[in-house]
């Protein structure tokens, strides 16, 4: 049994915030003659990514956003899904689109990103917008990082000076979160470990802030955790138990903060999804 002293960066109260916001600013764009659109390209049937567009969907609806989906079956051709892509990039109803990672095995996933119009890359990962954020320039942000620093600044954990360990290299969370951390206004000092780092456990010691995002259960134990840290759990693995994290449970009670999965960073990256889709709508209001 375990007794959870930390303060829980609780995902899904702050999403719903979130959406209240956006609810407004929708209202606003509404009055201006636009609405809002999110695509989304989903290939083949893989019941989480199924899962994770059907709940992107949900929250469109959820705060007025016009939902636009292209599903194409497990067996789609390069040239199948290229040519949803182009139907995206013409559609003026669409703002934002994303492609569902991961693509079925086959499909170039690169050749594919590339191939989406920059400015309408909601999910932050066209490489010209990853080089916007290497160079510090705006453009839309990764959905994961960025809702885990607006996690971090809604609960005021501090983030200017603060040590911060990244466990995970991965494009969607780990090599983004690592740029946007260390910009000015974040500040934060980087480590980037990964499942292969020597000595993980020290590394993760002298964290005021863990990001456990590697995809392997209960890599970061309570014995790594130095006592009041910030630990989010942005790990998801699939067991017959059912999901699990990356953060052993005991860890929360080392912890001063915890973002838990399910309930913390997930619910983020949707709200942010949906956020770079509005801020693209108004972008196209103030450029008309
Ligand atoms: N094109 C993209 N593909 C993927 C991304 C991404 O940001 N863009 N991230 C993940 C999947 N993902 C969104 O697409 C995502 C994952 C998890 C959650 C979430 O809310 N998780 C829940 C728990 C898990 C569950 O219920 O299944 C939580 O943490 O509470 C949202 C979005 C990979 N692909
Ligand atoms: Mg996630």
């Amino acid at each position: 049994m375990t007794s959870v002293t930390a303060t829980i960066l609780d995902g899904k109260a702050t999403r719903d915030a979130i959406y209240d916001d956006l609810r407004t600013r929708v209202a606003a764009l509404g009055d201006a003659g636009v609405r809002p659109g999110l695509g989304t390209v989903l290939v083949g049937a893989d019941p989480g990514s199924a899962a994770y567009v059907r709940g992107k969907h949900r929250d469109c609806a959820k705060v007025g956003i016009t939902s636009l989906r292209r599903d194409l079956p497990d067996d789609a051709t390069q040239e199948q899904v290229a040519a949803a892509i182009d139907e995206l990039n013409a559609d003026p109803a669409c703002h934002g689109y994303i492609v569902q990672l991961p693509l079925p095995r086959g499909l170039d996933t690169g050749a594919l990103l590339e191939r989406m119009d920059p400015s309408k890359d909601a999910d932050g990962l066209h490489p010209v917008n990853l080089g916007r954020l290497v160079l510090g320039e705006q453009g839309p942000l990764p959905c994961t990082p960025r809702g885990i620093v607006e996690l971090l600044r809604r609960y005021e954990v501090a983030i200017d000076g603060a040590e911060v360990v990244v466990v995970g290299r991965g494009v969607t969370v780990g090599r983004p979160l690592g740029l946007l951390l260390t910009r000015r206004s974040e500040n934060a000092t980087v480590t980037l470990c990964h499942t292969g780092t020597k000595d993980l456990a020290a590394q993760v010691r002298r964290a005021d802030i863990v990001v456990a995002a590697a995809g392997r259960p209960s890599l970061i134990t309570a014995d790594m955790v130095k006592p009041g840290a910030a630990v989010l759990d942005v790990g998801i693995t699939r067991t017959e138990q059912g999901l699990v994290g990356d953060v052993a449970p005991a860890a929360r009670e080392v912890a001063g903060f915890v973002a838990p999965m399910p309930g913390g960073v997930g619910p983020m990256t949707r709200a942010m999804l949906l956020t770079n889709v509005v801020e693209a709508a108004e972008r196209a209001v103030r450029s008309a």
